[in-house]
């Protein structure tokens, strides 16, 4: 299968203000790759360089070395221009689905913009707006309504549609669902899914979550202060980590087990069991007469 995205040896290096501050280097030899329709989770601790990665794919970082290719082509350095024709191939999809939307706006708005940007206007704007509408799950509707009508999880599926619009190859998606409530990650996390088995669209998913990164990538790659230091399969290196780090991230998130739940779920019932037998023999020898 051929790379979609190739990022090699990448450096990125964030000049810091003030007099006699060195510049900070938040990347050092990072590579890795992307293929068409797949899904590559980057996980690592606060600060390790995961956002940092993503906004350098966008153009949006300092990259001081290395490349990144998309499709073949060297995009870590293109002009304003280049960088506007590429956001049809490269999308992305933000933390935090209240400040990513423009609040004056309606959602028809909002999903209409990069199609009017593209010169799709009139009839066929609302007719893909319709659609990217319904791809996402959301109905019609919606179309007339403002971001502040919708809960946190429809405002993100929103964010999903407005990526969706110019049908990108890829998707930086920053820690996307790290803003919702538990169910309603789960929820999207299967859009983000169902998305990529209909349009083969591939995703780099950043993440601190393990067991979201766990539940959506292909592969996965583990940062840690500016690199990655363990990359491959992702039941391998979720499931058998080999670099140290790796190995204590994820023994400090221990994978859910239904067996072991289930045992545990026993054991506190027995606990409570047992509790209960002695707080009713304490108070029948402390009042004879009371049978249990
Ligand atoms: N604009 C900037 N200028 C200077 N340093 C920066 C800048 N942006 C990020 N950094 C630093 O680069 C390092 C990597 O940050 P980055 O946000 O990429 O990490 P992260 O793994 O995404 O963390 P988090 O999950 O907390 O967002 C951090 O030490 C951060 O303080």
């Amino acid at each position: 299968m051929t790379t979609l995205l190739e990022v090699k040896d990448l450096d990125v290096t964030y000049p810091v203000k003030g007099f006699g501050k060195k510049p900070f280097q938040a990347l050092r030899g990072v590579s890795l790759d992307i293929r068409p329709g797949e899904t590559v989770g980057l996980v690592g601790e606060s600060g390790s360089g995961k956002t940092t990665l993503g906004r350098a794919v966008l153009g949006l970082a300092p990259v001081t070395g290395g490349s990144i290719e998309y499709r073949g082509r060297d995009i870590a350095h293109l002009g304003r221009r280049e960088r506007r024709a590429l956001s049809s191939e490269i999308q992305v999809v933000f933390q935090d689905p209240y400040s990513s939307l423009n609040p004056a706006l309606t959602i028809e708005q909002i999903l209409s913009e990069p199609l009017t940007a593209r010169g799709v206007a009139g009839s066929q704007a609302r007719t893909r707006v319709r659609e990217l509408l319904g791809q996402v799950n959301l109905p019609a509707d919606a179309g007339d309504r403002l971001p502040r009508e919708f809960s946190g999880g429809q405002r993100q599926r929103i964010a999903i549609a407005r990526a969706l619009a110019l049908d990108p190859q890829l998707i930086v998606c920053d820690e996307p669902v790290s803003a919702l409530d538990l169910s309603t990650q789960a929820r999207v996390l299967d859009l983000f899914i169902e998305i990529q088995e209909r349009t083969g669209v591939a995703y780099l998913f950043i993440s601190h979550d393990l067991a979201v990164v766990r539940h959506i990538s292909h592969r996965v790659a583990v940062m840690y202060h500016g690199e990655i230091v363990e990359s491959g399969d992702g039941d391998q290196v979720t499931g058998a980590p080999e670099h140290p780090y790796t190995q204590r991230l994820f023994m400090a998130a221990p994978v859910p087990d239904p067996v072991r739940q289930e045992q545990r779920r026993a054991e506190r019932l027995r606990l409570l069991e047992q509790q209960r037998e002695a707080d009713e023999q304490a108070l029948a020898t402390a009042s004879p007469g009371r049978t249990a």
